[in-house]
């Protein structure tokens, strides 16, 4: 018993330690990034990650523990990026854009770069009334869908939490959702040519505004209707046509970064 209690003891000696160390580690985090804001350096550097978890590794001399000193190494960088992101994003930072634009895939990338906590309206709708979509347009109507769409968006703009949120197509439909992402959010509109859009929806039964006579002739004529809404709310767009996932969430990161806030 008196021996478990010492090695006790050892035990909150070095949690001590860690937290202690933990802290400075974080306050470190939060120099860098200023620093790379003044600098206009990226914010999100994947091989120096790498390099960071491959060289604290070789200072484990017990390889017993490499797997699990290697995994909290992970979350450290991690933790460090979230401290970093809740330190240069005061807003919201919104992903819209036309259906099948990219809005969902993009918007979960981005968020885990840097480390934020991501909304996926849609699906957060889905749980709200315990229906998908497509139900709920055909049983309550459109209308119903954009009264629940629009105090799930004001909601959102309430909280102190900060996060990656992918909106739906029709958000900006709505004048007060428009005034909303402005007021809250940094805004990222994502495009995609019509064509890449029913190539990318042709098999996807889940939109029900193009469910029976989607063609790429709609899409257009959708789009066009569309656009000027989308235009007028982004602070920055980026044409996704073509491009790979990683590169269209390293191009919002890049410019996350240059977005200027009150710090
Ligand atoms: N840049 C891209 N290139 C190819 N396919 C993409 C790209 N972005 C998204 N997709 C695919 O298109 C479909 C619709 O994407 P999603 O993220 O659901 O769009 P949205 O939320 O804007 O409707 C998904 O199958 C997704 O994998
Ligand atoms: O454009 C629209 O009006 C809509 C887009 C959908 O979201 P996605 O853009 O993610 O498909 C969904 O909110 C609903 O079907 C209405
Ligand atoms: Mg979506």
């Amino acid at each position: 018993m008196e021996k478990l209690e010492k090695l006790r003891i050892e035990i909150d000696k070095l949690d001590k330690d860690i937290a202690v160390l933990l802290e400075k580690r974080f306050k470190v985090s939060m120099h860098i990034i200023k620093q790379k804001k003044e600098e206009k350096l990226p914010l999100f550097h994947p091989e120096r990650e790498h390099e960071i978890i491959n060289r604290v590794c070789s200072y484990v001399s017990d390889e017993r523990f490499i797997e699990e000193i290697k995994c909290i190494q992970n979350l450290i960088i991690r933790m460090s990026r979230q401290v970093q992101s809740k330190y240069m994003f005061q807003k919201h930072i919104f992903i819209i854009g036309f259906m099948g634009s990219g809005k969902t895939t993009i918007a979960k990338k981005v968020a885990d770069m840097l480390a934020m906590n991501m909304i996926e309206m849609d699906s957060a709708i889905e749980q709200r009334c315990n229906q998908p979509i497509s139900d709920i347009f055909h049983m309550k109507g459109e209308g119903f869908f954009r009264e629940m769409e629009h105090a799930l968006l004001s909601e959102i703009t309430e909280s102190e939490v900060k996060s990656v949120v992918s909106t739906g197509g029709g958000i900006v439909l709505k004048e007060s959702n428009v005034h909303l992402l402005k007021k809250h959010g940094t805004v990222i509109w994502l495009k995609a040519t019509p064509k890449d859009i029913f190539l990318r929806l042709s098999k996807d039964a889940q939109r029900p505004l193009l469910k029976d006579n989607m063609s790429i002739e709609r899409i257009e004529k959708m789009m066009n209707e569309r656009d000027a809404a989308y235009r007028q709310v982004a602070d920055f767009s980026i044409q996704t046509s073509h491009k790979k996932i990683d590169d269209i969430a390293l191009e919002i990161v890049k410019f996350l970064g240059s977005v200027h806030d009150d710090k």
